[in-house]
């Protein structure tokens, strides 16, 4: 049994990406609340306003995702709670949050991943990271055409996003909570190109099986991408 989470910017691919491998895999998605997300459109309206609301929003329901995710056990996750505290910080050190609130966020944060210490299974078993130039980040965005990601939308997002890809390197480099493996999402189409996915599904399968998570009477399952339902 196996629980895998994706991690990366906005945009990498992550949702597309679980998709395909918990469709691969015979295991179950897990999207993380974006369309559904009532504040995440404040926040980009008013990111000085809405900061701590939105981070409160994605801690919470991350948090019941991943417990969920750890008790079943045979999931797919399109981000990681792991990765909560790096958008809190960075949100934070451009000045849109105080210190009490940085305080307060830090020691909820700790309790629920102290929380999460206590389930059966307590970190998942392979973290699956999607690598992403801004070039590709800012593509992928245009491309699937959330208004308040646009830089039309708002031009500094383009500082936001090329800061948030340096957190990112850091956040991948320190990561310990699990064996992990980077995707190049720069050079992998795995949407359009079936070659490309299946290189990429066969280097996740072989990190699972290096780190003995692939079930022995495992047998891929469908990936052309027509049979597959993408959410995010
Ligand atoms: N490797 C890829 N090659 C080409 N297009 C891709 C690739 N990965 C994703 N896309 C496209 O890029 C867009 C963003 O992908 P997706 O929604 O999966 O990103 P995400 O990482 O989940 O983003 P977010 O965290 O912001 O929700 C979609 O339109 C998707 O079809
Ligand atoms: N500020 C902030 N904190 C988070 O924890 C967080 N998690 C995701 N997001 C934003 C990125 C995409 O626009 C969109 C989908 O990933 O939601 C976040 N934004």
């Amino acid at each position: 049994m196996t629980v895998i989470v994706l991690s990366g910017p906005v945009g990498a691919g992550k949702s597309s990406l679980t998709a395909i491998l918990s469709k691969y895999l015979g295991t179950k998605p897990f999207y993380e609340s974006v369309d559904d997300n009532p504040v995440l459109p404040l926040f980009y309206k008013d990111p000085l306003k809405y900061t701590y609301l939105l981070q409160l929003f994605f801690l919470n329901t991350r948090f019941h995702s991943i417990k969920k995710a750890l008790s079943d056990d045979n999931n797919v996750l399109d981000r990681s709670i792991y990765e909560d505290s790096l958008f809190f910080h960075m949100n934070a050190d451009i000045g849109r949050a105080n210190d009490l609130e940085v305080q307060t966020y830090d020691e909820l944060l700790e309790s629920m991943m102290k929380e999460l210490e206590r389930m059966p299974k307590r970190h998942p078993d392979l973290l699956v990271h999607i690598n992403v130039s801004y070039e590709t980040m800012i593509r992928r965005i245009q491309k699937r055409g959330r208004s308040y990601e646009q830089l039309s939308f708002d031009p500094t997002l383009e500082d936001y996003y090329k800061r948030m890809l340096r957190y990112y390197e850091k956040w991948y480099d320190d990561y310990d909570y699990s064996p992990k493996m980077m995707i190049d999402g720069d050079h992998y189409d795995f949407m359009a190109s079936e070659s490309d996915r299946t290189e990429v599904l066969d280097q996740i399968t072989q990190k699972l099986k290096q780190v003995g998570k692939l079930p022995k009477n495992w047998q891929a399952g469908e990936i052309a991408t027509e049979s597959i339902e993408f959410s995010s």
